[in-house]
């Protein structure tokens, strides 16, 4: 049976959710809450499921079974969604500007163009990730740990709510890595609930509140099963 929580003013529930492709289970059927403010970071072995979970979570393919509900101050617009970069395009002709305001599209329900309200959540976003200085220029010429910055920038300028991020740190140094750390620790004491996927799992650990083990039976991780872990 899925819990009510009190204490939160949303959350995000799976119910029995089974998830996949071409009607094939990845794992069994699962039950999991998350509430506003947590930090989720999902864990488990290459193939078994986190990216498939994450992109149903997000909408962006059907459960096999079961359901994700959406519960109390919340809805679709407010989930910040960060893909992989392998599947992102990289050669994307537009300016920081562009891609991080490209983020509210969404909110644009039947208006045909931006207005001031998006204008100033992109300008937000980027003064949040500290992208003044490079905002008219081209995407495509960025580092990857600077056009991670400005994913990111678009998935806030999107949604604070909830940023759901695939491997955030993939193809960025070391340096970049912890930055992009500090800044989900910042994001998450604000207010954002953050779920990640990531392999570095004693520094995503050090944040997390929260260890999703992805596996045939998805779940929490026991505080046992969190030592051991951050042990490997
Ligand atoms: N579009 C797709 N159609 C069919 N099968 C897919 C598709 N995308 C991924 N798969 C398969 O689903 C399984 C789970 O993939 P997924 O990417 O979710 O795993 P993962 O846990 O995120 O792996 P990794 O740690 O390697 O990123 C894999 O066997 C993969 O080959």
């Amino acid at each position: 049976m899925v819990r009510e929580s009190k204490d939160s003013s949303f959350s995000i529930i799976c119910e029995g959710l089974a998830v996949g492709y071409s009607g094939k289970p990845l794992c069994n059927g699962f039950d999991l809450e998350i509430n506003n403010g947590d930090y989720i970071c999902i864990v488990g072995e290459n193939g078994a499921g986190k990216s498939t979970l994450i992109k149903t979570l997000v909408g962006l393919i059907p459960a096999i079974s079961g359901k994700v509900l959406l519960r109390g101050d919340i809805d679709k617009s407010d989930i910040g969604y960060l893909p992989q970069q392998r599947e992102m395009q990289k050669d994307f002709p537009a300016s920081v500007w562009e891609v991080v305001l490209s983020g509210c599209l969404d909110r644009l329900g039947f208006k045909p163009f931006y207005g001031h309200k998006e204008r100033k959540l992109a300008a937000d976003a980027i003064r949040e990730l500290d992208l003044e200085d490079i905002k008219n220029e081209s995407f495509r010429e960025l580092s990857g740990g600077q056009r991670q910055r400005v994913l990111l920038a678009r998935a806030i300028a999107g949604s604070k709510k909830v940023l759901v991020l695939d491997e955030p740190i993939t193809g960025l140094d070391p340096v970049a890595a912890a930055h992009l750390y500090q800044l989900l620790n910042r994001l998450n004491q604000n207010g954002t609930t953050i779920i990640t996927i990531s392999h570095d799992i004693s520094k995503a650990l050090s944040a997390a509140n929260k260890l999703l083990i992805m596996s045939d039976k998805p779940h929490l991780a026991s505080e046992a099963e969190r030592k051991e872990v951050l042990d490997v």
